[in-house]
């Protein structure tokens, strides 16, 4: 009896199975077949991800369709569905301004990266979204850069060059990267929380917020390339690591939270920090009838803009210092733009030049960031039947894909020397700062989601580059690969360390 039922089971599932394999020959299931479209042939049901799981990861699998089909191509996923690749500023411009509402972040987004993000920004849309970029724009406003920001930045600079000091009486070689990562969460913690997450006052230590964040987000890397990452969970150890280390991120995000409403309740003076103004913007906007500025919401406002500000400035930092030792003309033009800005004897960069000045150095900035953009590449989902410029029809539930990687290298965007690391390119004959087409230069997104840290990022990078640069001389450790391999993830890290020598320059 019970092998009976097992046959009947058995062959029901291969009558299924045989069945979507002559619906879906060459395509994941549940999609619809584009022959119009170039793009390798899949497998039936399973579409592309044999090649997907053969390859050194998604990025790399991008870089070789790219190379093989142009700039505009498909393939398909199981669970996921179709992807187009949108590699082109003009169909960037349609999808990301033009028919924003018609592409979303979507509920296959949202859901994979809600256990960090929350309902946070980076997975929201409509209203939800609204509602948070309208509160984060406030704050991130001139006044509160001249209030706190800068000084807490200048503050965390200052424990930098420390280490920098000690390294380079000890000649003692030093991991940038791993620095840069430092740097940016202890220069967070502080902006956010007024805490000190003691990263750099104790550069041998792991640091626990940090392990966790790390664990979570290479968790949410990966289901981001695996269709069943939801079952694998399951039973995988990655289930409990990511349950683990939100909890560990929550209870510190929570804590902070409560001991300052306590503060503010009990009438002691709030520090200065971002916490405090969301706080204070929360409680203004719910008297106006906002429901949901809770301090869940708190919570993920904070941790989402912890997330998007930590890598992505400290990978920028990496690849800028890896271009910086490798052209020695680049860095001779910032240090002739650093002497000629500060005073003799000045190290600290006063506000209103970071501000105003630096074009050479945010020129280069920009040039690191068109080769080695921190958001290497990006999706979204169509939620409304459209067609693209390129006539090219996109439905509801596909996916369109971008890769900004291979966009700042191609010399149909960028022109012959699109390889070449060049940062005058940002320059116009003034060496005044080019206003730049966002879509052509979208290392910061474009459109109405663009990158609301862009300012926050610059003014870091220029402050700490500027001390550093002006003290110190620095010089890759022989040996390493250049350029160095970028790790597969959301961001763009540098696979191995980025290992330096440091000297004095007076
Ligand atoms: C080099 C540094 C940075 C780069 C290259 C960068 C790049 C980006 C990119 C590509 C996006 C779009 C991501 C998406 O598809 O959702 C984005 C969004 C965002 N970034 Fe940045 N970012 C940087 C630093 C920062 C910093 C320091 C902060 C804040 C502390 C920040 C806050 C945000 C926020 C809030 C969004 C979401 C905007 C929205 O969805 O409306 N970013 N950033």
């Amino acid at each position: 009896m019970i092998i009976n039922i097992f046959v009947v089971i058995l062959l029901t599932l291969v009558s299924y199975i045989i069945y979507f394999a002559i619906k879906y020959p060459d395509r994941a299931i549940g999609t619809k077949t584009r022959p119009e479209l170039k793009g390798p042939r899949g497998f039936p049901i399973l579409g592309n991800f044999v090649a997907l799981l053969r390859s050194r990861g998604f990025m790399y699998y991008l870089l070789d369709l790219l190379d093989k089909y142009g700039t505009c191509f498909t393939f398909t996923l199981p669970v996921k569905g179709r992807f187009i690749m949108i590699n082109d500023p003009q169909l960037l411009e349609y999808t990301l301004k033009t028919e924003f509402f018609s592409f979303e972040k979507g509920e296959i987004l949202h859901e994979l990266l809600y256990d960090l993000f929350g309902d946070g920004i980076f997975g929201a849309d409509g209203d939800q979204w609204k509602l948070q970029r309208r509160t984060i724009s406030r704050l991130f406003q001139e006044r509160n850069y001249k209030d706190f920001i800068y000084a807490k930045i200048v503050k965390e600079s200052e424990t930098v060059l420390n280490i920098l000091r000690r390294c380079a009486d000890n000649g003692r070689p030093i991991d940038l990267q791993d620095l840069f990562y430092r740097f940016t969460l202890d220069t967070l913690g502080d902006v956010f929380f007024n805490t000190d997450f003691s990263c750099l006052t104790s550069p041998e230590e792991p640091v626990q917020f940090a392990i966790d964040f790390d664990i979570t987000q290479r968790i949410v890397d990966w289901r981001l390339e695996q269709p069943l990452w939801k079952f694998i969970e399951l039973y995988d150890e990655r289930g409990r690591q990511i349950r683990n280390s939100c909890e560990v991120l929550d209870n510190y995000v929570y804590n902070m939270i409560t001991s300052r409403r306590a503060d503010i309740k009990n009438g002691k003076k709030p520090p200065n920090d971002l916490l405090t103004l969301f706080i204070k913007a929360a409680d203004e906007d719910r008297e106006e009838g906002e429901e949901k500025l809770d301090d869940k919401w708190l919570r993920d406002v904070t941790l989402n803009l912890i997330i998007a500000g930590r890598d992505t400035t400290a990978q920028a930092l990496s690849w800028m210092m890896y271009s910086i030792m490798t052209n020695p003309s680049v860095e001779d033009s910032l240090l002739n733009e650093i002497n000629s800005i500060l005073l003799p004897n000045t190290q600290i960069p006063p506000y209103d030049d970071v501000k105003q000045q630096f074009k050479y150095t945010k020129a280069t900035f920009s040039e690191t960031l068109r080769l080695y953009p921190s958001v290497p590449k990006n999706l979204k989902v169509c939620v409304k039947d459209n067609i693209l410029p390129n006539r090219v029809p996109v439905y509801a539930n596909e996916f369109v894909i971008w890769v900004p990687w291979a966009m700042g290298r191609d010399k149909n965007i960028w022109g012959e020397d699109a390889q070449v690391f060049e940062p005058q390119r940002f320059l116009d004959e003034e060496d005044l700062l080019r206003p730049q087409n966002q879509y052509k230069f979208n290392s910061f997104h474009a459109g109405p989601r663009t990158c609301l840290g862009q300012q926050f990022a610059t003014i870091e990078v220029v402050i700490l580059m500027t001390m550093m640069l002006k003290e110190f001389k620095f010089e890759l450790v022989p040996g390493q690969k250049s350029p160095p391999e970028f790790q597969t993830s959301l961001t763009l890290p540098m696979k191995k360390p980025l290992m330096a020598n440091v000297s004095r320059r007076f």
